[in-house]
């Protein structure tokens, strides 16, 4: 067994070694491990000549490459073996001949030591050569020494080829170790994909039967279907040939058809011009209806206007914001003025309630739509009549968003503002032929105390344009603010009203007409159950209750056209006396909460309104007067102040006598008069309030009211809410501002033509009665509500 590298010819059966069968083609790490074709060739141990392994991968390359380094690493270590063999026996020769050579000299020197001992010059010629022998065996030892350092260095370099054999060997060994690790994952690899492969076959096998199964399945349907059709085709090919047969019938038939059908078109032709006509007279028909009925509503509106009824304008409120949830309880609102209340506990027709009034503005009206429709009334008031507009409802439902308005920008404006600024207009307009001064006064009556506001003494203040008034709200807010802290709570359990005095002058026939405007923001109009008030509140609730019993009772008074109107059983009426039943034209606002919880509220509000639009008040009139009536009433309106005067000095003289300061008390209380509410619709008004209504004036005092300048009441009458209590004293002391007249000069001094209001220190704030100005305040609007 030998080693055999590259000769293919040469080894025998079970040599081991690397056999390259040709010259280097592929591999250039290695090139005697590669073959002539590209493929390495291992011998194995055991092979015959002849047989060999073919290197089929990388691992065995490499592997291959190894053991050919490790095979020439050892043939290199054989071959220093060798030459330090060569070397040693090469120095044993060496030694050998020097001995043998030193035996021969010694042979030789004893030869010569003898022939010295027989001849001296033998003897230096023996010294000679053995000086000679010495050199030689001086560089023989020189030689010696040389191999043995060579035998050394080769030794040396064994030691080291070892090393790099021996690292060499565990490199291989590392490297044998990972080809093994990468090897069994690649066998594992190998074999998962082997199984995942087995199961995908199985997979695909399963799914080539299915499909065969389908395909059988599909080929039998196809070979029925197939039979089906060609029976179709059978029968639609009949049922071709029989409508073939029936198109031709058909053709025919048509034919007769269509000469029917020109013959019905000419006669249709001729009906459809003929309903054309009908039609066209039927359009003008409803256009005329139309013309027709808002004639109708013109008319029925001056027929109202004449017999001096009570116009009632209903304006339904939105949802507020946060209110979307809320359900409705308005069903319909009409164009004429209807309005449909659904009750939200009762279905069928007795679930509804149809009302009808002069309008109804929906939630979607805007102020200026609101005001349009009530321009002309209040126009009237320059033409010297005089106007009342009230809204009435419960609290929230928008008497003073309509009245007032929800803020101060122009949008915004309600009744109040646009109603002054209507007059300033109109009076520029006019001012070549008339000569106008306008006058405001602001009133709140809280707990039936009337309380002039915002100017001192109630009285009147004259006004130029729009800001003017403007400018008296916010004097009227500051008063307020000062006033009361309480307001916001107040201003929807008191009724604020603005009284517009208008007086216009002909330029040119010295004429003078008269007109007051009232414009009304009544207290809520709710229940007192219903807010189950006690204590102040309940007296509030009381004085609103009686107030608006007191008004309701006037309004029917008025309708059933009795002697006696009792005015007098609220400050309220007593305010609107002239504008209820003198001829005025009066425009109620009832104003409705959308909101179902609301609904019985409203059906008693709108039941309250029903009545009131029935109201007949008689056909107003304007307060026009000639120079010489002009005249002859300012005479009567002087002696009226003369008698006033001597009533005063009566009175005074009738106090001197009086020790009693509750006499006035005990007057007024013998006047006390309980008024029936069973006709004013608010049957659910507490029997107290009912029972407390009283007189607060005499029936002197009454006519005294009627005879103001345009008969608007306001500041004319003593509105002491003490009316009662108050003392003879102080009666007599007011007694001269029953006749103070309203009107003013332009520049705002009072009429020289006129009496005198008294010679009394004019009443400040701080002079009026307690709990009046100081303590409440007043404006155009409820003023809190702005803040
Ligand atoms: N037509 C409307 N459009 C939008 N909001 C309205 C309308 N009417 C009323 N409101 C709003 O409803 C709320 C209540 O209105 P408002 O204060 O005018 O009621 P009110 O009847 O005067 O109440 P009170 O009896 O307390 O004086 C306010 O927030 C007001 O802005």
């Amino acid at each position: 067994m030998g080693t055999v590298n590259g000769e293919y010819e040469d080894f025998d059966a079970g040599d081991v070694g690397w056999l390259c069968i040709g010259p280097t083609v592929k591999c250039e790490e290695v090139p005697l491990c590669c073959c002539r074709d590209g493929a390495a060739r291992l011998w194995r141990e055991g092979s015959r000549g002849g047989e060999v392994a073919p290197v089929s991968d990388n691992i065995e390359h490499q592997r291959c490459i190894d053991l050919r380094v490790v095979h020439l690493l050892r043939n290199v270590i054989q071959e220093i073996e060798h030459r330090i063999g060569i070397q040693a026996d090469h120095i044993r020769n060496q030694n050998s001949i020097i001995k043998t050579r030193e035996d021969k000299y010694r042979s030789k020197i004893k030869a010569l030591e003898t022939l010295v001992n027989g001849t001296n010059e033998e003897n230096e010629m023996a010294i000679n050569r053995l000086e000679v022998v010495k050199v030689e065996k001086s560089k023989i030892d020189e030689k010696r020494k040389l191999g043995e350092q060579d035998m050394i260095r080769l030794i040396r370099e064994k030691d080291n080829a070892e090393n790099i054999i021996a690292s060499l060997h565990q490199e291989m060994q590392v490297m044998n170790r990972m080809h093994e690790q990468f090897r069994e994952q690649m066998e594992t690899k190998a074999r998962q994909m082997e199984e995942h492969l087995t199961l995908r076959a199985k997979e695909a096998e399963f799914c080539l039967m299915q499909s065969k199964k389908k395909v059988e399945e599909v080929e039998a349907t196809s070979q029925l279907k197939s039979q089906l059709w060609s029976k179709k085709a059978n029968i639609f090919q009949s049922f071709m040939n029989n409508q073939k047969l029936s198109i031709k019938d058909i053709k025919i038939s048509s034919q007769s058809i269509k000469q029917e059908m020109y013959a019905l078109q000419m006669t249709w032709r001729d009906e459809i011009s003929n309903i054309g006509h009908d039609l066209k007279g039927l359009v003008d028909a409803a256009e005329n209806y139309h013309k027709v009925l808002a004639e109708n509503q013109k008319l029925f509106n001056e027929v109202q206007e004449l017999k001096g009824n009570i116009r009632v304008y209903c304006r339904v409120r939105p949802f507020l914001p946060g209110q979307d949830g809320k359900l409705t309880a308005i069903d319909y609102i009409g164009e004429n003025g209807e309005i449909l209340i659904a009750n939200p506990s009762k279905q069928g027709k007795e679930g509804y309630r149809m009302f009808k009034f002069n309008k109804v503005f929906g939630t979607h009206s805007s102020q200026a739509e609101v005001f349009s429709d009530i321009q002309p009334l209040i126009r009237s008031v320059l033409d010297g009549f005089n106007v009342c507009i009230f809204a009435y409802g419960q609290t929230g439902s928008g008497k003073t968003y309509t009245m007032s308005g929800p803020g101060t920008s122009r949008e915004d404006w309600g009744v109040n503002y646009r109603a002054l600024n209507d007059l300033f207009d109109i009076s520029l307009s006019r001012k070549n032929a008339f000569s106008y001064e306008v006058g405001v006064q602001m009133v709140e009556i809280y707990n039936e105390q009337p309380n002039g506001l915002v100017v001192p003494d109630a009285s009147l203040h004259p006004v130029k344009s729009t800001s003017d008034v403007l400018d008296l709200m916010e004097i009227g807010q500051s008063n307020r603010a000062v006033g009361s802290t309480a307001l916001n709570e107040r201003s929807s359990r008191s009724h604020s009203i603005l009284t517009v005095h208008v007086r216009g002058l002909d330029v040119k026939n010295g004429s003078t007409s008269r007109g007051c405007l009232h414009l009304i923001d009544l207290a809520g109009s709710e229940r007192v159950e219903r807010s189950e008030a006690t204590g102040d509140r309940l007296k509030e609730a009381q004085h609103i209750n009686k107030s608006l019993s007191a008004l309701g009772d006037v309004i029917f008074s008025l309708a059933q056209k009795n002697a006696h109107v009792p005015y007098r059983n609220s400050k309220l009426t007593q305010v609107l006396q002239s504008s209820l039943g003198g001829q005025a034209k009066t425009l109620m606002f009832v104003q409705i909460n959308p909101d179902v919880e609301s609904y019985s509220e409203t059906i008693s509000t709108l039941k309250f309104a029903e009545r009131v639009s029935g109201v007949e008040l008689g056909a107003a009139r304007s307060n026009r007067e000639g120079k010489d009536i002009k005249e002859l009433l300012e005479q009567v309106a002087s002696l009226k102040d003369t008698i006033a005067r001597k009533d005063m000095e009566i009175e005074q003289l009738q106090l001197l006598k009086s020790k009693s300061p509750n006499s006035m008390t005990e007057r007024n209380g013998s006047n006390l008069l309980r008024q029936s509410t069973s006709s004013t619709g608010l049957s659910s008004l507490p029997v107290a309030s009912q029972q407390n209504q009283q007189l607060s004036g005499s029936v002197e005092a009454e006519a005294e009211d009627n005879a103001s300048d345009d008969g608007c009441s306001v500041g004319e009458t003593e509105y002491s809410p003490a009316g009662a209590s108050e003392t003879s004293a102080e009666r007599a002391h007011k007694a001269p501002s029953r006749i103070t007249r309203f009107f003013l000069t332009k520049n705002g001094q009072p009429s020289t033509s006129r009496p005198k209001p008294r010679e009394v220190v004019p009443k400040t704030q701080g002079s009026m009665r307690p709990g009046t100005a100081q303590a409440t305040g007043g404006s155009l609007a409820k003023p809190s509500k702005r803040r």
